[in-house]
């Protein structure tokens, strides 16, 4: 599927961080038919998450494993193997040349794709330098964007920031996905590179992610609905 081919509804991807397997589900029941693709990360995995990826997937849901993996080629290969058989997706690896190969190793003819983390977007470049890097931001995703390309990566996690560099870098043949998304008004919390569902999809996104502004508002559906119609706006729809 080519990014112009996806849906405005498919372009949101609700985070469950949630600190249960019943507190994700009560969430996902809420969300109903308005939400198609959920990120399932470190809380809920480690709460018991995993078989929620499957059951997602055979209700015709779409999952985004966000396990971040970084670790030595062998090992990654061997774990990504293992994630093919669950049903997702997206899965995460961090964007470190051994890691991206053995991922991309492991994943082989598969259906799952690959997203490399560039930096995080709870990082600006003062967080980088602390880290001891040398590199701003702008020029380590983009460095990083470039090596994932040429290791057969499918797909890239940045803010939303820097996507619109990105699509000159790595064209439209990587899926660029995007946290740090806040609607107007809404908390910011540890993210640092933020933009609003309409300006990111205007930037060039391909997915956005959302956690907190939908699973802590009110009324988390009314909430999904209105960044559909915000990313549906953006798309001229
Ligand atoms: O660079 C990154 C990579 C992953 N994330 C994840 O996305 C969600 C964002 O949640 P919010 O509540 O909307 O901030 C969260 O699960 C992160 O682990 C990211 O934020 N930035």
């Amino acid at each position: 599927m080519t990014p112009a081919e996806i849906a405005p509804k498919d372009r949101l991807i609700v985070a469950l961080d949630l600190p249960s397997v019943d507190a994700a589900e009560a969430m996902i029941n809420r969300l109903g038919d308005s939400v198609t693709f959920y990120k399932i990360g470190y809380r809920l995995v480690y709460a018991g998450g995993l078989p929620l990826v499957g059951k997602l997937a055979d209700k015709g849901k779409k999952v985004f494993l966000d396990l971040k993996l970084h670790d030595i080629g062998n090992t990654v290969t061997q774990g990504v193997e293992s994630i093919t058989r669950l049903g997702a997706t997206f899965l995460t690896v961090h964007a470190y040349p051994q890691t991206m190969k053995g991922a991309v190793e492991g994943r082989g003819n598969s259906s799952l794709k690959i997203l490399a983390v560039t930096v995080l977007t709870s990082y600006n470049d003062d967080d980088l330098h602390a880290a001891g890097y040398r590199l701003s931001v702008s020029e380590l995703v983009e460095a990083r964007a470039q090596q994932a390309q040429v290791l057969g990566v499918d797909g890239l996690v940045s803010s939303p920031e820097e996507v619109g560099a990105l699509r000159k870098v790595v064209g439209h043949q990587m899926h660029l996905v995007t946290p740090g998304i806040r609607p107007a008004g809404s908390a910011s919390g540890d993210q640092k590179r933020i933009m609003t569902p309409g300006r990111a999809i205007a930037a060039g996104a391909d997915y956005l992610v959302v956690g907190r502004p939908v699973v802590e508002a009110a009324d988390p559906r009314a909430t999904a609905d209105a960044i559909q119609a915000e990313i549906a706006a953006a798309l001229g729809g």
